[in-house]
């Protein structure tokens, strides 16, 4: 916009900044312009000074104190030598000044300098705005501490971060110390005393506010130096970080402990466990590592489910922290008994016993754990009694560094678990002598399932009545070419570690097909073989085909075929077994329970299943008739398998006394050394035809 009450003035300065490309409108005088100002929005004002009615002075002000004028340029025309005017037009607000006569190449540089320049200045202050939101957004306040004045400067969301600050103390350098919580408090004092002399700090500390809420706040200062070197000013940040720690310690919280239990979890035992054996080597102390492992939790979970598992789990940590608190000598002193357990996943937990006195002294905890632990159960209105086999490993005299202490803490958890469970072992050397053994079995076991060094026994199944043998059992033998006969009770878990059990339970279905088929041709009175199948052969995929293929390449009745499992492989997943029950019933085999007794087996289950039998383990036959808790189980189990029309085996049969209590409460079949051990096949085949076997 033009403002100038001469008409030539605006007409030749009109024609020069159209030329140049600018858009131009034009005002007569001080009245006319401000209308105009009004009805347009213009970039930049040409204003002359003297001016009939209001003065060029008088609009630039009103301009100024327009909302759309604040940071207009307003360029004054003035007279040549007229100093006063150039005063005046600065005071109200003018951004530059043009003398008269007008130099109208001049006059463009000026009006293209001065847009310029607001441009700049708008873009500034929008850039400032938007730091602005950003430091609230962000919580972070602006400071500037000037030394020499002993004042700080700080921005009002800097004010806003420390809570309500008293006016008196907005300006004092050290004026807010008072509210950081100790021992944060000293360490920012010494900072600011030393970024006094020049060193940059930055650091984190908690405050408590006015309202009394503490906050986490992070402080970057850097001191700025004048020419001589001296420290003139330190300009700092400070950010609340509260929100962010918050976080930070949830993170850190998931990432090392356990979500169900809340107890640490592998990652930080771990980390404690590398930690507190550096120390213990520094200082010369003792520590011992507890590796516990619940006994049958597994078939808790598979007969009850995973809720009911995870819920027993908790209420063992909590059991296990309870222990540890109450036994006066754990852990050091800055540990908390929560830290000291850890869950490493599954049912095995860690205890890390710190600065022990005396070994002894790690025996006394695990003791109280077990203890502890064995005390009844209540979950979801079921009482269980869960117990745990604890392994003990010393440092240092058990292992120097975390991975022996680990695995030798394992194998006397081990070696707990062999000797009964629901106790604890220390670690012996001969323990690590087992292991190494049990590694070459493995070894072993590997080359003979390549080699085929198994053979077959069986095992009559007599009628009780009569002693006529009525059925067998195939129990499996590995001749082994340096150690001779090794049991199936040694080998068979380390098969089922392995895996190789699958292979192996193959085998052992085509050799029992096989040699009935040959017994079949030879004439002789051949009666049904059952064999066993561990939870794995029960779970493979390829259970029904390879039954399937042997009965059909022996050419072997199936009604000849029995299957053994046991209660916990049937009753791991109960839909899954049904199915599979159902077909290997479909290929027309018996189908019975090993070991009835021993597991959780659930009633209305086991009434679904399509099973012909149930064997009645050996633990409980052995100590008839005397033992009365024994009995009434083998008559609970009788009774059972009567009201569901199954037939019923009892193992383990050595003495007549047995036999007789057995047979007195209807017990159909028995299989045991009263009748014969488990026989290599030529021995078996003679048994066959003498067909009746009586011990009177
Ligand atoms: N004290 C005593 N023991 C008797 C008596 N009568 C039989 N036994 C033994 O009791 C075990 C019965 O087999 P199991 O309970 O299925 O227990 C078996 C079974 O669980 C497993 N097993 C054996 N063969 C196989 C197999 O081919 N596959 C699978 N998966 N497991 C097998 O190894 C276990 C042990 O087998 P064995 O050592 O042959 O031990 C056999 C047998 O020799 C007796 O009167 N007194």
């Amino acid at each position: 916009m033009l403002v100038d009450d001469d008409v030539m003035v605006r007409l030749l300065a009109a024609e020069a900044l159209i030329a140049s490309g600018f858009e131009v409108m034009e005002a007569a005088d001080g009245e006319s312009a401000l209308e105009l100002f009004e009805r347009h929005e213009f970039s930049l004002v040409l204003l002359d000074v003297s001016l009939g009615g209001i003065d060029g002075f008088e609009v630039c002000r009103r301009l100024r104190a327009h909302p759309h004028g604040r940071t207009l340029p307003i360029i004054m025309l003035t007279g040549m030598d007229d100093t006063g005017s150039i005063d005046s037009a600065y005071a109200m607000g003018a951004t530059d000044f043009v003398t008269k006569p007008l130099n109208w190449t001049l006059l463009v540089y000026r009006i293209r300098y001065a847009l310029r320049a607001a441009r700049t200045m708008s873009e500034l202050q929008s850039s400032e705005r938007r730091l602005a939101v950003a430091q609230r957004v962000a919580r972070l306040g602006g400071w500037i501490w000037h030394v020499d004045e002993d004042r700080c400067e700080r921005s009002p969301i800097c004010l806003q971060l420390w809570g309500d600050v008293p006016a008196a103390l907005h300006t004092e350098p050290f004026g807010l110390l008072a509210r950081v919580l100790s021992p944060d408090r000293q360490h920012l004092r010494e900072a600011m005393e030393r970024a006094r002399q020049g060193e940059p700090y930055q650091m984190s500390f908690r405050v408590q506010r006015a309202d009394g809420i503490i906050v986490s706040l992070h402080e970057h200062a850097v001191p700025e130096r004048d020419e001589f070197g001296r420290v003139v000013r330190i300009e700092g940040v400070t950010q609340d970080v509260t929100e962010r720690e918050q976080a930070e310690r949830r993170i850190r919280f998931l990432a090392y402990h356990d979500s169900l239990t809340g107890l640490a979890n592998r990652q930080m035992f771990r980390e404690m466990l590398d930690h507190t054996l550096a120390r213990s080597q520094r200082i010369g102390s003792r520590c011992a590592l507890l590796y516990l492992d619940l006994d049958r939790l597994k078939r808790i979970n598979d007969s009850f489910g995973h809720t009911l598992g995870d819920q027993i789990l908790r209420e063992v940590a909590t059991r296990i922290v309870g222990s540890i608190r109450t036994a006066d000598i754990v852990a050091r002193e800055d540990q908390s008994a929560e830290e000291v357990v850890a869950r490493l996943g599954g049912d095995e937990f860690t205890v890390l016993l710190t600065d022990l006195a005396r070994v002894d002294d790690a025996a006394r905890v695990a003791a109280r754990i077990c203890e502890e632990l064995s005390a009844p159960l209540q979950v979801a209105h079921i009482e269980l009694a869960v117990t745990a086999s604890i392994g003990i490993a010393v440092f240092p005299d058990n292992g120097e560094d975390p991975e022996t202490l680990l695995r030798h803490a394992d194998m006397a958890m081990y070696a707990a678990k062999q000797r009964g469970r629901n106790t604890y072992e220390f670690f012996t050397e001969t323990m690590q002598l087992q292991a190494v053994e049990r590694l070459s079995l493995e070894q072993d076991l590997v080359r003979a399932v390549e080699q085929s060094q198994f053979v077959l026994h069986y095992q009559p199944q007599v009628d009780a009545a009569t002693g006529r043998i009525v059925s067998a059992e195939a129990l499996l033998r590995w001749e082994h070419p340096l150690r001779g006969m090794v049991s199936p009770v040694q080998f068979i878990p380390v098969a089922e570690e392995t895996g190789l059990i699958v292979p192996l339970g193959e085998w052992v279905v085509m050799e029992a097909c096989r040699q009935m088929a040959v017994w079949l041709a030879e004439g002789l009175p051949v009666v049904p073989v059952a064999v066993n199948l561990s939870a794995h052969n029960f779970r493979s995929d390829s259970l029904l085909t390879s039954i399937a293929y042997a009965l059909e390449s022996t050419g072997l009745p199936s009604r000849y075929l029995h299957v053994e499992l046991t209660e916990s492989a049937v009753m791991q997943e109960p839909e899954q077994a049904m199915a599979t029950l159902g077909a290997l019933k479909s290929l027309g085999l018996m189908l019975s329970i090993d070991d009835f007794g021993t597991g959780y087996s659930s009633l209305s289950t086991l009434k679904q299943f399509p099973i012909d039998l149930l064997k009645i383990d050996r633990s409980f036959v052995r100590d008839l008739p005397d033992d009365a808790s024994g009995a009434s189980i083998v008559e609970a189990i009788l009774a059972l398998a009567h009201a569901l029309g199954l037939g019923v085996v009892a193992e383990g049969v050595e003495t007549l006394a047995q036999r007789d209590f057995l047979r007195s409460r209807r017990c159909g079949l028995m299989q045991g050394y009263l009748y014969s051990r488990p026989q290599p096949a030529d021995v078996f085949a003679g048994l066959l035809r003498e067909g009746v076997l009586r011990r009177e």
